[in-house]
Parts: C-alpha cells; structure tokens; sequence
C-alpha cells in the first residue's frame, strides 16, 4: 500500500521504516530540512538500536523515501498518518498546533482518491472529530467539482523508546478507532503482516511471539482514550511502586523483594515495578497531565492522577534528600552523576529526572560532574552547561563526593568499583534505580544506599567521613 507519515521524530521515523520494512511503498515527510537531508542519506536523527539497520535496507529496496514535499506525499498516497509531536502546555494541556497544520496541509492538498487519516500522535481526546472538520473546511475553500473522500482513524502508539523496533514488530495489541468499516478494514490490510507475524527476518527484530496481534477496534474518542489510560495507568503503577519504596525504607523492608512478592500475582504482574527516582521522558508526565486536564475540562477532578504526579514529583529529588543524609552540607560537594538520559538507549533528555536533580543540586551549591554513554556534549539541553562533562568512569569519579546512579544504562553493572571507590572523597552510591549489586558495591569499599532498601557496606567510609568530620546515618535508606 501506499502510505505517507507526516512527522519524522520517534514515532513517525519508526513507523515509517517499520511499513516499509513489512514491504508498503512508504514516503516520510518532515519539515525540518536538515532532518530530512540527514534521513536520505540513509543515517537516523534518532538514536534507537536496531532503527539504521531496517531503514537503510528498506531505502535500499526503492520502499522508504524522506521528503519536505508535503503535497505530493499527500496526493501520492492512500494511507496519511499524522505522527507530529503534541508537546505539554505550561497549563499541562496538549498543544495541538502542529496537529492543526498537518490537517490543514492534508486538507490543501488532498485528492479525488479515497484516503485514511491516521491520527497516530497522542493527542486529546475528541480530536479525531476535529481533524476531520479542519480537513473539510480546507477543502470547502478550494471549491472543488468533485469533494475528495476521506475518514479518519485514530491508531495510538505504544511503542518504548529504547526498544521501539521491537514493540512494532511485537506489541501487545493494535487499536484502532473510528466508526468506517472501509477505513478499519485498509487499516487491517496494512498491518497484516505484524498480525500474522508474517515480518521479513532481519537480525535487529529478534524473536517474534507465535501468536497473532489481537486488533481491538473502538470508536474514535476510546482508542484516543485508551492511550492516555495506558500511560497513565502505567507510571501510576510506577508512582505506587515508589510510594512503597519510601515505607520500606522507613520500616526496614526491601522494595525489590517486596515488587517480586507482588509481582507474581497474576493480577498485579512483575513490570514497571521497579522503584526509582521517578518516572520522565516525552510521554508519561505530557500524557498524565494532559488527562487530568481532559478531566478538569468536563468537571471531574482526577484525584488518582494528581496524586500519581505529586509522588513522582517528590521521587524526582529523593537523592537530593539521601545526599544530605549522609553528607549533611551539599555546598561546594562533588556529586557525579552516572546517566543522564531518563532511561537507558535512548539519547533522549526530554522530562528527565536528571535535569530536576542538576537544578537542585545547583541551587543547593554543589558541583555535578556527569557521565552518559551518549550525552557528552552540552548542546542536548541548556542545564547541561553548569555540569562537568566526563567522558570515562575515571573522569567521573575522580574527586567526587557521592556518586548517583540515574539511568539504569547496562554498563554501569560493569565498572571496576574497587578502582572508583579509590579515587573518590568519600566512596557514597546512591544508588537510583536500584541497579547494582549492594554487596558488590559495599565490598568495593562504597557506601551504598539504595531506593526503598537497605544500605550496605559502611566501614571503610565511616572512617573517611570521620576524616572530614561527618557521620553517616544508618537510616537513611
Ligand atoms: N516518543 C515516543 O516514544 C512516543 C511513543 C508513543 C506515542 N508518542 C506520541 O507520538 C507523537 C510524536 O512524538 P515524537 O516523540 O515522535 O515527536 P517529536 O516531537 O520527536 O517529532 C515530531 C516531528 O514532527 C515534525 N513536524 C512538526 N510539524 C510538522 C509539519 N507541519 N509537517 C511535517 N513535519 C512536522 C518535527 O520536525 C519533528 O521531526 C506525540 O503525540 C507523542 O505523544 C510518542
Ligand atoms: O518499572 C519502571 C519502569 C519505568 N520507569 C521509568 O518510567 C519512565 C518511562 O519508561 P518507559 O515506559 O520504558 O519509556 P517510554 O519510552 O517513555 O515509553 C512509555 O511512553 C510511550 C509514549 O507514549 C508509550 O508508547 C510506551 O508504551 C510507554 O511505556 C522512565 O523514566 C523509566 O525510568 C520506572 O521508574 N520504573
């Protein structure tokens, strides 16, 4: 099939390469021209593993062109999908603006032959209607003979960052709503072979369930809706997992041993139960308030969700308070951060925790050094300017204070703890994301303080700390 992806950032690229891959006729169109000039030379903007690898065998077989030529793509295709951000408002609401222009574009430019509008951005719920009124207002000012035919599907987008080819490949459910059954079943034609799990191999895909994808269809306002449910519903389940951590700690239990305990009731499951320092990134804190917001538009105050932020709010400067436990005055201390992106493999920096606890760390007068596998230059977000970028574990730690783990990035399992703990003021781990192994950590010579868990390992930093005349504090887990 023909198809056309307006909006070229995560979800587009990745839905894009993804169709093409599964072999439709795909041209992706975004109007950053530095971005499209990027994609055809065949290279991703985005870091993503697996993403380069599919798009450049599928612009390789003549199936996958990038364009700011939105007209054409338009009046070439018969499947449009409007995959443009919808970035928060500073009310918390989604700003649809960029929604809007793609609409009116599609309105400016559609054709006599039959289209589906797929709405595949997140946005509020309602907008499938108004998408469909802004394209017909479009094509009533073009006072054409003949009035092109359209419908709009909304088809929501679950995919992770980190592992966004392989939920494409593999996701758990596609939704699509809309009330034409000539659009639901084209919808159904084009993801068929994701259905059926009939994906062309290809090393970076990895292993695909043998059962098909169930396709739930819903009205236009429930697959919007379900959407900002999902989201929602997960980081509450993570806002839950960390309110829990915060007892734990408080009563001597261990939130990771607690979560397994959980976790294998069937009806609670193990995932996105790992307690932390909060949740971030482009979708969750974006799509909860966008929802509470929906909420407080039709007059219903969505306490759960309020509630779900406030903790994740609090979480977000939770090392901050563990940081002052053990080494009281934060002023002209070096704390080094390890990660900084707000989950691991993804350069991604959008809402991350780590720019709330840079802030903080400013403002309490500490110095922060930091290290990410794929953030060492300053121009991916303006906090980045008052932190010592390091580019090796040497770097990092070398006259620091404590050490805090961010971002769960695989490599920080593998550091040589002994050699860091040597080079430190004091060797302190806050560890969080409950990553490392504590015992591993304590016998390297670290005082290590987990999330919602016990501390481990203090001999060797009492002393040290005694040295520059501070005491540690065994409960500050
Ligand atoms: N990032 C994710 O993991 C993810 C997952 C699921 C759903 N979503 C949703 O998908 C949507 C897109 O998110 P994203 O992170 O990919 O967005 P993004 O902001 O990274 O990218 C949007 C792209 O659209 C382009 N664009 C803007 N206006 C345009 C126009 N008029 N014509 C052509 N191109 C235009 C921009 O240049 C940019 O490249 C959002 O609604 C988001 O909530 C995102
Ligand atoms: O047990 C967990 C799981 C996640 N997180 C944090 O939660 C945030 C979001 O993680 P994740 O959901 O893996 O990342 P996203 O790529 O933002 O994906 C979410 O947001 C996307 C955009 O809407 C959806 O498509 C996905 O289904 C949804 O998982 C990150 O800060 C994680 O560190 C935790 O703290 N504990």
């Amino acid at each position: 099939m023909r198809v056309c992806v307006i909006g070229t950032g995560y979800v587009g690229l990745v839905t894009g390469v993804c169709l093409a891959h599964i072999g439709h006729d795909v041209i992706c169109v975004d109007n950053n021209e530095a971005k499209v000039k990027v994609m055809q030379s065949g290279t991703s903007p985005i870091y993503e593993p697996g993403l380069s690898e599919i798009m450049q065998s599928a612009m390789s077989k003549g199936n996958l062109e990038f364009t700011t030529n939105v007209s054409t793509a338009i009046a070439n295709s018969q499947i449009l999908f409007i995959a443009v951000g919808t970035p928060a408002l500073p009310t918390g609401e989604s700003d649809t603006r960029y929604v809007e222009a793609v609409a009116r574009s599609i309105g400016f430019a559609i054709n006599g032959e039959y289209k589906v509008i797929v709405n595949k951005s997140t946005v509020p719920i309602g907008s499938g209607d108004w998408v469909r009124q802004i394209i017909n207002s479009e094509i009533e000012q073009r006072n054409l003979d003949t009035t092109p035919q359209f419908d709009v599907v909304s088809n929501p987008e679950f995919l992770r960052e980190g592992s966004a080819i392989y939920d494409t490949f593999n996701p758990d459910r596609i939704v699509l709503g809309g009330n034409s059954s000539e659009a639901l079943s084209l919808m159904k034609e084009l993801y068929q072979p994701i259905v059926e799990r009939a994906i062309p191999a290809n090393d970076a895909i990895g292993k695909l369930s043998a059962e098909t994808v169930p396709v739930v269809t819903t009205d236009l306002n429930s697959a919007e809706t379900i959407k900002y449910a999902a989201n929602s519903f997960l980081a509450t389940k993570i806002s839950f997992i960390n309110e829990l951590a915060n007892i734990c700690g408080r009563v001597g239990a261990d939130v990771v041993q607690v979560a397994q305990g959980i976790g294998l009731d069937s009806r609670i499951g193990n995932k996105f139960l790992q307690a932390g320092i909060g949740w971030g990134g482009s979708c969750f804190p974006k799509d909860v308030s966008a929802l509470i917001h929906t909420a407080d538009d039709y007059g219903y105050d969505a306490q759960l969700l309020k509630a779900t932020v406030r903790v994740n709010t609090t979480q977000r400067l939770l090392a901050v308070e563990k940081l002052q436990q053990v080494l009281k005055i934060l002023k002209g201390k070096t704390v080094g951060l390890l990660g900084l992106t707000f989950k691991p493999d993804t350069d991604d920096l959008r809402d991350a925790p780590a720019i709330n606890l840079i802030e903080e760390l400013n403002r309490l007068g500490a110095k922060v050094k930091a290290y990410d596998p794929l953030i060492q230059s300053p121009e991916h977000h303006s906090i980045l300017s008052t932190v010592d970028l390091e580019t090796t574990p040497d770097g990092l730690v070398n006259g620091c204070d404590a050490l805090v783990l961010v971002t769960n990035w695989q490599e920080f399992a593998n550091w040589d703890y002994v050699q860091l703990a040597k080079q430190m003021n004091t060797p302190i781990m806050i560890d969080g994301r409950n990553y490392l192994d504590a015992n591993v950590l304590a016998a390297a010579g670290f005082y290590y303080i987990g999330i919602g868990r016990p501390t481990a390992g203090n001999s060797l930093v009492t002393k040290r700390l005694q040295h520059n005349s501070l005491s540690i504090d065994n409960k500050v887990a």
